[in-house]
């Protein structure tokens, strides 16, 4: 029935202040405000129309993608949104497009990379969209290997140019989102050579297509790559491949903040670090963190309110089934993942808050916490987007077979959230940073320089070396201490084992390869406990609303009891704990299950998700879910005609001859 909210019973039983959840979860009442205005703006507008997304074309697809984002724009300008606004809007059209690039990428490195000059050139045509940028890094040969991309900007002192050109066909640009048949510019990374002398990759701003007819322009060959996984997903974006034929560019579009060529051709290196070249990537590998509690928070959301909704065995005398979500199984595998949204969500402000910070220090000329913001944002980026890569499918398969329908909104939101694992860094990779810097961090221990930031914990090499738990009662593993103290043991003796085992290698990049395994396991100890301290950090701030607190103790102790049942054998192994202590911790974790429970539905209310952000049938905030799934089944085109297209061609000819057999 229209307008009965069948989960009202369960948010009845609620035991705190949804609202307020809201604001906390939104990061202040201003954001709550902002972004509660701006969804429901696209949600009323029938233009953000995307229930029938999955069911176009690749063409139709990509024109559907234009057209909205060309109306977004027009709606940014005529309601004259701010930038935090009109990046919400862009967000909850919930479509990828070439925008978020331009926005999320170009912009960026222009900013972070380009002189004052260069800015006040470039940043107006890109603010009005009279211009339109890619990022343009990755080739079909290297995209991890940054320093071995094979392009080439070549200094011409005759005509004071750089010759942009891609000298094989593994040095072509492949993958940049915008590129394949929109971008009119891009930032392009090649090796920078002057005088016969290489000096490594450096970025550059190229014009690709005429600003008149959007042809390419002379040397350029540009296009989309092709269809990716999923039927919608990321094929909204144009992924383009790109080959240059010794284009010209004038000098001054070299991104001259880190170094500069002069007119005579001569390569001057700022007092900076090199590094900074990479400053793009290490932005948005901090916007992913945040990204990847959205993308959580959207799955359990919808397996939230649908395990409340569906029943399964256990009906006496005629009594209802019971409702999935009371089964304990179900539990264990979704209320981590509810806790993990919101830990993701107060990891994700820290790291903003992070980025800030250095990025001020930068401006300063303090560069002593990049390698921190480096590691951090890495690690970060690979330890959150693989954990809702797994919970996006975990969640599909808490939602049975109708998790596997498209209207679930489940594999949508699966197949474009997964290249997340591999973009801005292969999680892998990005992990093996972590280790290097964790490895250089205990190497440096006895040297008397102690560690700062999120390694600060590496002080204190003695005690963690020694510690040992003195949980006696399941109780126990709900204190902060307690638990930090674990994970801060099991992290340190992780590390340390890699490093006393580095030692047995002739050479430490030997020994870094063949331990490549280990290291990553103990950078992901070490990312674990970032995100379970920076948990308890947001804790000990006023949390204000009845019962809000309480609720995010209870999240916050599921997040890591969860994470120790896990992991338990590192803990184990490295005597953090002993196992009576992890069976503790499990009886813990099973209490606090039943805690959640009451509260889970109002838990996923305070993502505040409108049903068309959510777009989902199993989601939906009243719960209506069997009469909305049989409506969609109808709206299937496959159902426009009773008959399908095909049967007389194909289907009632075999019949026929089987009729025909049968008679013989
Ligand atoms: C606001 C909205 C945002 C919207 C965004 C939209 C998202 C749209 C979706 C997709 C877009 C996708 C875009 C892309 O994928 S762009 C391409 C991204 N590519 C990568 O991420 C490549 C990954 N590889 C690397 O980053 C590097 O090559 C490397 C770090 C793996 C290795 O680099 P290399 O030069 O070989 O370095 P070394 O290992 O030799 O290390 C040297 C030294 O430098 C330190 N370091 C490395 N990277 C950084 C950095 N970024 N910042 C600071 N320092 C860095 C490294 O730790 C070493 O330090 P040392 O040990 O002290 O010497
Ligand atoms: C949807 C999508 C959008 C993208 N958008 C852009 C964009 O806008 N601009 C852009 O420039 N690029 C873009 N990329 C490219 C992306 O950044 C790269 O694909 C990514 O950095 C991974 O690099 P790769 O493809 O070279 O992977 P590879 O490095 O070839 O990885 C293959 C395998 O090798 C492993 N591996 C690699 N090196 C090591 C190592 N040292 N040790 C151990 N294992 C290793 C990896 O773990 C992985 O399992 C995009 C990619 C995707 C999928």
């Amino acid at each position: 029935m229209e307008g009965v909210d069948y989960l009202a019973p369960e948010r009845n039983n609620a035991q705190f202040d949804v609202d307020e959840m809201k604001i906390v979860w939104a990061g202040s009442r201003e954001a709550f405000e902002v972004s509660d205005r701006i969804a429901r703006l696209v949600a009323s507008d029938p233009n953000f129309r995307k229930d029938d997304r999955t069911t176009l074309g690749r063409k139709e697809l990509f024109k559907n993608t234009l057209r909205k984002a060309a109306y977004a724009w027009k709606r940014i300008i005529e309601l004259r949104l701010n930038e935090e606004e009109a990046k919400r809007l862009r967000s909850f059209i919930d479509q990828p497009a070439f925008t978020d690039l331009h926005w999320g990428m170009f912009v960026p490195a222009i900013k972070g990379q380009g002189t004052d000059e260069q800015q006040e050139k470039w940043l107006p045509l890109a603010y009005k969209m009279q211009i339109i940028g890619c990022y343009a890094q990755t080739e079909l040969g290297h995209g991890s290997n940054v320093q071995g991309l094979e392009t080439t900007a070549t200094f011409d002192p005759q005509t004071d140019e750089f010759v942009i050109h891609s000298p094989t066909l593994t040095s072509c640009k492949w993958w940049p989102g915008g590129l394949g048949k929109i971008s009119t510019h891009g930032v392009i990374y090649a090796r920078l050579i002057t005088d016969g002398k290489d000096h490594g990759v450096h970025g550059f701003i190229v014009q690709l297509r005429s600003l008149d007819d959007h042809l390419p322009l002379p040397g350029i060959t540009v296009g989309d790559i092709g269809m990716k996984f999923g039927n919608a997903a990321y094929n909204t974006m144009d992924n383009g491949v790109l080959r240059f034929d010794h284009v010209r560019i004038p000098r001054n579009q070299m991104l001259m903040r880190v170094s500069q060529v002069t007119r005579e051709g001569k390569y001057v290196q700022s007092n900076v670090p090199r590094q900074l070249v990479y400053g793009t990537m290490v932005f948005v590998r901090q916007t992913i963190v945040s990204d990847a509690s959205t993308a959580l928070s959207r799955a359990v959301c919808i397996a939230t309110r649908y395990s409340a909704v569906r029943r399964q065995f256990g009906s006496h005398n005629g009594s209802p089934e019971t409702q999935v979500i009371n089964y304990k199984t179900q539990q264990a595998r979704l209320f981590p993942l509810l806790a993990s949204a919101y830990a993701f969500r107060f990891v994700g402000e820290w790291l903003k808050w992070l980025y800030m910070d250095v990025t001020k220090r930068l401006e300063a000329k303090d560069f002593s916490t990049l390698p921190e913001a480096h590691a951090c944002t890495a690690g970060l980026k690979s330890l959150t987007t693989s954990a809702t890569a797994d919970g996006i499918e975990e969640c599909r398969k808490l939602c049975g077979g109708h998790g596997y329908l498209c209207s679930s909104g489940l594999p949508e939101l699966f197949a474009v959230y997964v290249p997340a694992c591999t973009y801005e860094g292969d999680n892998i990779v990005l992990l093996l940073q972590v280790a290097r810097h964790l490895m250089k961090t205990v190497s440096q221990l006895g040297s008397g320089k102690m560690p700062v930031g999120t390694t600060a914990y590496m002080g204190r090499a003695e005690h963690l070396m020694q510690c040992r738990s003195d949980v006696k009662q399941a109780k126990d593993w709900l204190r902060p201490n307690v638990v930090l103290e674990a994970f801060e043991a099991r992290a340190f003796r992780m590390s340390v084992a890699c490093a006393k085992n580095l030692t047995k290698f002739s050479s430490p990049e030997e020994g870094f390869q063949e331990l490549s395994a280990d290291l990553v396991e103990a950078a992901v100890a070490h990312c674990q406990l970032i995100v379970v301290s920076k948990f308890i950090e947001k804790l000990q701030q006023d949390i204000p609303g009845k019962g809000v607190k309480q609720q995010l103790e209870i999240l916050c102790s599921v997040y890591a009891l969860f994470l120790l049942h896990k992991h338990h054998g590192d803990f184990l192994s490295t005597g953090c704990i002993t196992p009576t202590q992890a069976s503790l911790a499990n009886e813990q974790l099973r209490s606090l299950y039943s805690q959640v429970r009451p509260n889970a539905i109002a838990l996923v209310d305070a993502f505040n998700y409108t049903d068309h952000y959510l777009g989902s049938v199993l989601g939906r905030y009243d719960g209506n879910v069997y009469p909305k799934l049989y409506e969609e089944a109808w709206k299937d085109p496959l159902n426009d005609s009773v008959v399908p297209d095909g049967y007389h061609e194909y289907v009632r000819p075999m019949l026929k001859q089987q009729l025909r057999n049968a008679r013989l």
